[in-house]
């Protein structure tokens, strides 16, 4: 590895930041009399993972002064029964974001869950109102992860515009929304799949590259154009416990102008984003 300037990019940093940010609003919120902007974190089963990014987020919440509510529902809860749960949460004045984690198990689906949150409560901007505005340029709450990536290339003083961006992946949680993200940002998008037929053509011409495939290491350095910009998505935990990305971060490093290690990269941009969009869902309910 390099022994020159570091190129990574540091979202434990970032997010650290905009926590804090964010903690200051809410104590000037206080000072006003104003309540603190509440979110209701919904786990449905036991997947590990899960609760770990669920533990994180109620932490967070506690951090910067919010008030969080937290919902653990057995692995074998009935869709009606999560739907009657979020019909009571989008009444509840004390409660301005809803998160469900995902994944749900097989019998819930999750589309239905989405479109049941209050589009104003939808915290994850998952919900295709949400997902229409960013679509029409004209975004109100932004999907986390995707939002979270474009927060750290402007950290770092990355402007898109005018650059040949490639996605990998092409999720409805983060490769659709960060593309929808980019191309607002004017960069020229192209968004890759399991279809598409030459990656490694497609990487040559990238000058940022989102990776959010779901395959521990899967973009090589060799693929990438020399300077990339490497945003590393993806959160792999392998046999022997080690977390890594997407991305061959050691070959990629090498390659790379600057690149989001795992962990400490996207994922606590993730969390930091909800907490924006939780403080911004509470605002806009208040202004209505
Ligand atoms: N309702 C949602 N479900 C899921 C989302 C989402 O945005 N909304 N995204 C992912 C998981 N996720 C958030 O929920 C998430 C993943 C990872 C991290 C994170 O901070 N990762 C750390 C490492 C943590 C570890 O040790 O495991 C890092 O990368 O540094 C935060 C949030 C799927 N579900």
């Amino acid at each position: 590895m390099s022994e020159t300037a570091d190129k990574r990019i540091d979202g434990k940093a970032v997010a650290a930041n905009l926590r804090k940010e964010i903690a200051e609003k809410v104590k000037q919120r206080r000072e006003k009399g104003l309540p603190a902007p509440g979110l209701a974190v919904v786990l449905v089963g036991e997947d590990p993972a899960s609760q770990v990014y669920v533990g994180s987020k109620v932490r967070a919440c506690e951090e910067v002064g919010f008030l969080s509510r937290n919902y653990r529902l057995d692995a074998s809860t009935a869709e009606a029964e999560l739907l009657a749960l979020i019909d009571e949460l989008n009444a509840d004045p004390e409660i301005h974001g809803i998160l469900v984690q995902l994944p749900l198990p097989k019998q819930i689906d999750v589309q239905s869950v989405i479109e049941r949150i209050n589009p104003k409560k939808d915290v994850d901007g998952f919900h295709p109102y949400n997902l229409g505005r960013l679509a029409g340029k004209a975004p109100t709450l932004r999907p986390c992860t995707p939002y979270g990536c474009m927060r750290l290339l402007e950290a770092y003083g990355i402007d898109p515009m005018g650059k040949n961006a490639v996605v990998i992946g092409a999720s409805n949680i983060v490769g659709r929304p960060v593309a929808l993200e980019l191309l607002m940002a004017r960069a020229t998008v192209t968004v890759c799949h399991s279809k598409t037929k030459d990656l490694p053509g497609e990487l040559a011409r990238a000058d940022i590259v989102i990776a959010a495939v779901g395959i521990p290491n899967f973009v090589k350095g060799e693929w990438l154009k020399p300077g990339a910009v490497v945003i590393d998505v993806g959160i792999n935990r392998l046999e022997t416990g080690k977390l890594v990305g997407d991305v061959d971060f050691e070959s990629a490093y090498e390659k790379a102008s600057a690149i989001t290690p795992v962990p400490g990269g996207v994922g606590p941009m993730t969390i930091a984003c909800l907490l924006q969009n939780t403080l911004e869902a509470c605002e806009a309910i208040e202004n209505a």
